[in-house]
């Protein structure tokens, strides 16, 4: 009996090699796009080519003019399609942006982030934004985000470099900047600070729950629900994965909001104005203002954190790491940013080893090239990879694809800043030139062709907070140390929320004064 059973999975099983064998060889209609097998549609392609899943992505939107339907398995009914037509952008996220909320879809995908600022829709999204902004606009949150960076800079990351420049070993840089802003963002979200970024590298909690939930986040989106749900049932797998990550996340928000409402009580918490983070902030928001905020209720509370934590971290810190990463390729980049800071930081500024007090917008604004070679690298390689969106009301987009309410609509982030009909035949370059005029000041590109801080209403609130920490990093690293990469070192960027490096960024670091 047993000795049938084995005869009929092996003659099944070689009946079904050789069908997907036939529909492999003779459905392939271009090499660029994913075969279409019966009952399991493309899903077997992306499955296959997920280490390389962005490249793929690349190479079958460019050659489908932009858009792209990818077919799921017949059995779930899922279709995703695949845009990076700048039209079809600004159409979803500017022009109808009523008709493209998050929606419930991206709430279950992104559940670990409970009702914050990242899930919402509508009035109550409104009302988080709109809070957001007035809490981070004010001057003295901006003051206390830069005395923060400045802060890092000089007791964290330059204190670590030195180490490592003098000891001669192998440094992490991706892990380095992960710490650094997982340290500066904790501060302005609570006050906290996890002392994350320190010689010994310690293991944190929250960061490795974090990660552990990003990434099985970017599998939800590809796999079908049912199998997330049965993984869920039973409790195994990636979604064994998230039910751990979720419960330690919840525990470790808890205690922040236990312990800082305990300071309040006490009254140990300064309430000067000049070092308010936004745990504090939110916990006496106006609520008359904001009527759907509930600042008395914890689990608000944790949702803000974690959306904070998910906003200013991974983004700042993926950015900065594929930024050094495209230097330590293109030395005459960091040459050129080198005169820029020689010729257009003042002298104080420029050499003080005080100096980072003194560093304010202005001043940052003069550094054209740098801000051109940190947008390139955003573009080349953006920190979200992937925007998803689904419209409430059927619609035709500018492409002339209709999609319906069950449509997954993809905007590939990765693949929109290389391709050659949006940027040119120069777009897989890293040329920082691409963002300067002919008269020497910032091309201005409009955010559906460069999405990387999002477009429309919904654009990140935190894009100057990132932009200028990352300048002070850049300026202080590029001005004292020499990068270079590990030789042999692989670089391919994990498929994930986040771009982050597989390997990570392992370099070795020099003190350019012990160089002359
Ligand atoms: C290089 C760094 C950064 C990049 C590339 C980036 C990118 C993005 C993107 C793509 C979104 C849209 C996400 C979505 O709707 O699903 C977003 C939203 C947002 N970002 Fe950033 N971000 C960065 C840094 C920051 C920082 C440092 C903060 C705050 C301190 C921040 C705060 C926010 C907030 C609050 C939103 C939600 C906006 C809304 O939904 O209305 N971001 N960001």
């Amino acid at each position: 009996m047993a000795m049938i059973s084995l005869l009929e999975i092996t003659f099944s099983f070689l009946c079904f090699s050789l069908f997907f064998g036939y529909f492999l060889i003779m459905q392939k209609p271009h090499r660029s796009f994913p075969t279409n097998w019966p009952f399991l549609g493309m899903l077997p392609g992306i499955l296959v080519e997920i280490p390389r899943v962005y490249d793929y992505i690349t190479e079958f939107l460019e050659a489908s003019n932009l858009t792209f339907l990818f077919k799921g398995p017949c059995f779930v009914g899922v279709n995703m399609l695949f845009t990076v037509d700048p039209a079809n952008i600004h159409h979803i996220m500017s022009s109808n942006f009523t008709n493209y909320p998050k929606g419930s879809e991206f709430k279950k995908l992104f559940d670990v982030l409970g009702d914050g600022i990242f899930n919402a829709d509508f009035d109550l999204w409104m009302d988080l934004r709109k809070s957001a902004q007035s809490m981070m606009s004010r001057p003295e949150f901006q003051k206390f985000t830069l005395r923060t960076n400045m802060s890092k800079l000089e007791k964290g990351l330059v204190p670590i470099l030195d180490h490592f420049a003098e000891k001669k070993l192998v440094v992490d840089l991706q892990d380095v900047f992960q710490r650094f802003t997982f340290d500066t963002t904790f501060i302005l979200a609570t006050g906290i600070d996890p002392g994350c970024l320190s010689i010994e590298m310690p293991e944190i909690e929250f960061a490795r729950a974090l990660d552990e939930a990003m990434e099985v986040i970017f599998f939800r989106h590809i796999k079908p629900e049912i199998v997330c749900k049965i993984q869920r049932l039973l409790g195994f797998g990636d979604e064994l994965k998230m039910k751990v990550a979720h419960s330690t996340l919840d525990r470790l928000c808890s205690k922040c909001i236990a312990s800082k409402r305990d300071e309040i009580t006490r009254g140990v918490t300064s309430i000067d104005t000049s070092s308010r983070d936004l745990l504090m902030s939110y916990m006496d928001v106006d609520t008359t203002k904001f009527k759907l905020l509930n600042p008395g209720d914890d689990k608000f509370l944790r949702d803000m954190i974690l959306c904070f934590m998910i906003a200013g971290r991974d983004t700042t810190g993926s950015a900065l790491t594929w930024f050094f990463w495209l230097l330590t390729k293109n030395q005459e980049v960091t040459t050129k940013i080198r005169q820029e800071i020689d010729t257009k930081l003042s002298p104080r500024t420029n050499k003080d080893s005080d100096h980072f007090s003194s560093f304010n917008h202005q001043e940052l604004n003069k550094l054209v090239y740098l801000h051109g070679a940190l947008c390139e690298a955003l573009r080349l390689y953006p920190p979200v990879p992937f925007q998803h969106k689904s419209p409430t009301k059927p619609d035709v987009l500018p492409s002339g694809h209709r999609v319906e309410p069950s449509t997954k609509i993809l905007f590939c982030l990765y693949s929109l800043g290389r391709m050659k009909s949006v940027w040119g035949e120069d777009a897989s370059d890293f040329r920082p030139e691409r963002w300067i005029s002919e008269t020497g000041s910032s091309i201005h590109v409009p955010s559906y062709k460069f999405l990387s801080f999002n477009a429309g209403p919904r654009t990140c609130l935190g894009k100057e907070v990132a932009m200028t920490q990352m300048k002070t990093v850049a300026v202080k690293i590029i001005q004292n140390y020499e990068i270079k990469i590990v030789e042999g070192h692989k670089i391919e960027p994990v498929p994930s929320v986040i771009l982050h490096m597989k390997q990570g960024l392992k370099v070795m670091v020099t003190k350019r004064s012990n160089l002359v």
